[in-house]
């Protein structure tokens, strides 16, 4: 596992995952809080590299807003749907949630049937749940395909114990590409550090822009760098 060198906030822009990588994976998704420490050192280094700090997650911005408060940071949430390009900015949405409204409507038989499956409704993207109900892994994800079947402007996707449903075309690697044509990060060398399988748009960006891709986890992975997890990357934030 090679870590990653230390950041240097005079060149670099840095990009972090939320869940997973600020934060450690717990059952109930609104129940996620991050650690003090970790949490001031996130203030320190937003000043430090002079704003150019953005969070990157599937998450709605409202949600890390709330996580986050009372820090006001840049943003990308449900995988560039959402974007604020600069702390305080106007969030701007990529399409509206009424777009999903037949999904919604399809998948709910199947959320009766199956309680245990937990729906995520983030607007602009649905989440299947079922990290309390692992043997339902398939269910859920049958659930989810069948639901936007006939739907070629939409995209399922797997991430950890959730199949996600949102609009075709954006992915966190676009989102960080965007980002890198505004200030404060045009000009900087851009870090990404993410755990998941939806992370790797972006950790792909980043590798072929000549920055520093960092992986959470054993998993395989498109990034040069490697840390443990949760405990690791607050240690190297903190560095
Ligand atoms: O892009 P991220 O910031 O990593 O967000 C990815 C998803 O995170 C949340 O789900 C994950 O964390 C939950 C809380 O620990 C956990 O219960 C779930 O199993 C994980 O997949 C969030 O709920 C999703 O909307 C995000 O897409």
């Amino acid at each position: 596992m090679t870590a990653p060198p230390l950041i240097d906030t005079s060149r670099h822009a840095l990009f972090l995952d939320f869940d997973g990588t600020l934060v450690g994976l717990i059952d109930d998704p609104q129940a996620v809080r991050i650690e003090p420490a970790a949490f001031d050192r996130l203030v320190e280094l937003q000043k430090q590299l002079n704003g150019a700090l953005a969070i990157v997650s599937g998450r709605k911005i409202a949600d890390l807003d709330r996580f986050l408060s009372p820090m006001r940071f840049a943003a990308v949430g449900v995988h560039g749907l959402e974007r604020r390009p600069q702390p305080g900015a106007e969030v701007r949405r990529l399409m509206q949630p009424s777009a999903l409204d037949p999904i919604r409507d399809a998948l709910r038989e199947g959320l009766e049937r199956e309680p245990r499956l937990k729906l995520e409704d983030k607007g602009m993207a649905l989440v299947l749940h079922y990290r309390t109900a692992p043997d339902l892994e398939s269910e859920a994800r049958r659930l989810m395909r069948e639901a936007a079947a006939d739907r070629d402007d939409m995209v399922t996707m797997n991430g950890d114990h959730i199949v996600e449903v949102h609009p075709a075309g954006m992915d966190k690697g676009r989102a960080v590409a965007d980002l890198m044509t505004e200030p404060p990060f045009a000009g900087r060398r851009p870090i990404y550090a993410g755990d998941d399988v939806t992370d790797e748009f972006a950790l792909a960006y980043v590798r072929e822009a000549g920055g520093i891709s960092v992986k959470i986890g054993r998993a395989e992975s498109c990034a040069e760098y490697r840390l443990e997890n949760v405990a690791a990357v607050h240690a190297w934030l903190g560095a």
